[in-house]
C-alpha cells in the first residue's frame, strides 16, 4: 500500500540528514518540504521565534501539544540544558511511530519523551504518572479548537507557575481566534504577538505567546 507524506518526509530525513545531528534533521525535513510536499511543521521562519522563546525561558520541563512528525520535538530539544527534558503529546498512532523514529535519529531521545494519547488524557497525567510539578514552557501546535481547553486544563489541573511560557503556532493561519481572545482577555497572562508567515508559504501567519503571571 502506498507511503504517507509522513513516511516520504521521514525516508527522506533517514536517507539525506547526519544521524544524531538534530540540526541537520530540522533542515532536511524543510529542505524536503519546501521542495516536495508541504507539511504542517513549523517551519524555519517561526522556528526561530520558537528557538527564541525557548532559549529565554530556558526550560527544565517543557511540554509540546501536536507532536506530528517530530520536528519541533528535534528543534525545542536541541536548545535543552543537560538534564532538562521536552513531553511531547500524539494521539495519532502513524505520526506518533515517525515522531519517534526521527527523534531517535536525531539523537535527541534522552531528552524527548513522546506521549501517545489526546492532550485532554494526558495533561491530568503529567503530575502523577509523568512526575512533573510544573512547566516552565508549553508549545501549542495542536487542533487550533483545542488551544483554549487545554491552556483552561493545564491551569485546572496546577501545571502553570508564576513566568510559566506558553507558544501558540498558527495564530492567523488556520487561526486560534477564541484561544487569542481567551488569554488576550485575561487577567492571568501577559501576552506578545509575533508576526510572521506560514511555514513554507508566502501567507500571513503569526505565534502568540502568552506569560502566565500566576
Ligand atoms: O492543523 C494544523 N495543525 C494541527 C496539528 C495536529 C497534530 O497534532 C495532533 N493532535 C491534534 N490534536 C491533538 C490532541 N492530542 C494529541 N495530539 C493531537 C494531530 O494528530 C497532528 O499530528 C496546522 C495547519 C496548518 N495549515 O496551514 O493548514 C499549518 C500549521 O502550522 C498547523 O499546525
Ligand atoms: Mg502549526
Amino acid at each position: 500500500m502506498n507511503q504517507s507524506k509522513e513516511q516520504r518526509i521521514l525516508n527522506f530525513v533517514l536517507q539525506n540528514a547526519v544521524r544524531g545531528d538534530p540540526c541537520s534533521v530540522v533542515d532536511t525535513i524543510d529542505k524536503y518540504c519546501s521542495q516536495k510536499e508541504w507539511a504542517m511543521n513549523v517551519g524555519d521562519e517561526k522556528g526561530k521565534i520558537l528557538d527564541k522563546t525557548v532559549q529565554e525561558a530556558n526550560p527544565s520541563v517543557a511540554l509540546e501539544l501536536g507532536t506530528y512528525c517530530g520536528y519541533s520535538a528535534v528543534r525545542i530539544s536541541r536548545l535543552l540544558k543537560a538534564g532538562a527534558r521536552l513531553l511531547t503529546v500524539e494521539f495519532n498512532p502513524e505520526f506518533a511511530a515517525i515522531a519517534k523514529q526521527m527523534i531517535e535519529f536525531a539523537g535527541v531521545q534522552d531528552k524527548v519523551k513522546l506521549l501517545e494519547g489526546p492532550s485532554e488524557e494526558i495533561i491530568p497525567q503529567l503530575k502523577k504518572k509523568y512526575e512533573v510539578d510544573t512547566l516552565d514552557f508549553v508549545f501549542l501546535d495542536h487542533w487550533k479548537d483545542r488551544y483554549t481547553p487545554d491552556t483552561i486544563l493545564l491551569q485546572e489541573c496546577n501545571l502553570l507557575r508564576k513566568g510559566s511560557v506558553l507558544l501558540a503556532d498558527n495564530i492567523i493561519f488556520p487561526g486560534a481566534p477564541d484561544f487569542l481572545n481567551y488569554v488576550r482577555k485575561s487577567p492571568h497572562f501577559q501576552c506578545t504577538n509575533y508576526p510572521s508567515h506560514l511555514e513554507y508559504m508566502q501567507v500571513e501567519d503569526a505565534m502568540e505567546k502568552a506569560v502566565f503571571l500566576g
